[in-house]
């Protein structure tokens, strides 16, 4: 197969494998861009695969960065465009594949290949758009098909995140995944034990909101991949209303909300599932917030001063996660009753801590619970939010 006109973004790459060439050396487009441009889908980054070794690279180019020069890699700054160059390489035993633990360089192309995970991410292109299939990656791709190269035992043992790897670009990608593939997956869950936290979280969330995440997270479960993953072994009973939901989520806070929905965790475990997902703090403050609103919403019909303290992104947020779980919630009626609050934060309140000394109160914890009342007055539209108002109001308390 030869791709006639090819991206700018391939256009641009183009000098950096002419210069390598004209080197002697061989040097083709590796990894994920080739099949995102077959598939017409959205290139992010350019890799680039050589027979050169790192400080040939090195010497080759003006601008360079050792990025993993150990295990082969280096970028290459060129023309306000950044590209890793990595040489031609077989591995095993590592934790990331761009740092793996034991490294043995390969004279071609073809070596290189062979330990690459799935047939779709082992073409290679050269400049002049000729693809370089040696796994039929093509025939996937058309198939729609995830498919371990060679092996599927094999390129697990190397590295066994490839095994979150195959559900998650089933679930960007809407393909199906290959049975031998599936079955190795099955027989090897255990090695996800071996991989780190983030890593496997990362690739679960990008599984979990891809476009066919209610398929994929079917078979990360009758894989028992859910097994070995923190807080989900042996729920997989209530994981499996997921694969079932009307919708599934696009954004991640919404994705985390609904899991912890389904596990019926209670609020004071969130965090600690949160945390052991290695989840950000902004991330866990987030989604507890949500999946307390969420109770709220599921009880009873929320007051205004609810909608004040929750605020604008944690009710939309809500609203998301109750229309994937088939809540019956009038999300317009909430929206509106939001946007028509007389105060949306305190800062907008024409009082503060200050006025109530001035008017006469004396410093301490009492304060705050008047002014915590006033704001729930002014929120209620029961006092205006006016200080004239305000002060009537609080000469009661004097
Ligand atoms: N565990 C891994 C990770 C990556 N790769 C190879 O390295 C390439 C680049 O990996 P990466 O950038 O992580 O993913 P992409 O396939 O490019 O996908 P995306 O960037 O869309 O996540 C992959 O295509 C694949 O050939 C691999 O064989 N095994």
């Amino acid at each position: 197969m030869k791709i006639d006109k090819l991206p700018k973004i391939f256009l641009d790459a183009a000098p950096v494998l002419d210069k390598l060439e004209e080197a002697g050396f061989e040097a083709y487009f590796v990894g994920g861009s080739v099949r995102d441009l077959i598939l017409g889908h959205h290139i992010h980054d350019i890799d680039i695969a050589t027979s050169a070794y790192p400080e040939e690279v090195k010497n080759l180019f003006v601008k360079t960065i050792d990025t993993g020069i150990k295990h082969g890699t280096v970028t290459v700054l060129y023309n306000g465009n950044s590209y890793e160059i990595t040489t031609f390489r077989t591995e095993s035993g590592y934790q990331d594949f761009r740092r793996p633990d034991h490294v043995t360089f390969v004279q071609n192309l073809s070596e290189d290949i062979k330990r690459r995970d799935f047939t779709i991410n082992a073409l290679a292109m050269n400049t002049r758009g000729e693809i370089i299939d040696f796994y039929d990656g093509l025939g996937d791709i058309d198939k729609q098909l995830i498919r371990a190269v060679g092996d599927p035992v094999q390129r697990f043992h190397e590295d066994a995140l490839r095994m979150m790897r195959a559900v998650r670009f089933m679930s960007q990608l809407k393909f199906k995944l290959e049975d031998k593939t599936e079955q190795a997956i099955l027989d090897n869950h255990l090695l996800l034990k071996n991989i780190s936290i983030e890593r496997i979280r990362d690739e679960f969330v990008k599984m979990g909101i891809g476009s066919n995440a209610r398929t994929a997270f079917e078979v990360f479960l009758t894989t028992k991949l859910s097994e070995e993953v923190p807080h989900f072994a042996g729920k997989s009973k209530l994981l499996e209303v997921f694969p079932k939901l009307q919708f599934s989520p696009t954004e991640e806070t919404s994705l985390w909300s609904i899991i912890i929905i389904l596990l019926k965790l209670p609020n004071d475990k969130i965090h600690e599932f949160m945390r052991a997902w290695k989840n950000s703090n902004a991330m866990t403050d987030e989604v507890e917030r949500v999946v307390s609103f969420f109770d709220i919403l599921s009880e009873k019909t929320p007051s205004d001063y609810d909608l004040f303290k929750v605020g604008k992104t944690t009710l939309l947020n809500t609203i998301d996660v109750a229309h994937i779980l088939g809540q019956p919630i009038d999300s317009k009626v909430l929206v509106d009753r939001y946007l028509a609050l007389p105060i949306k934060s305190t800062d907008e309140l024409v009082i503060d801590g200050r006025f109530l000394i001035q008017a006469g109160f004396k410093p301490g914890p009492q304060l705050g619970v008047i002014l915590e009342e006033i704001k729930e007055k002014v929120v209620d539209g029961v006092l205006e939010n006016n200080q004239d108002e305000i002060s009537l109001y609080i000469n009661k308390y004097l």
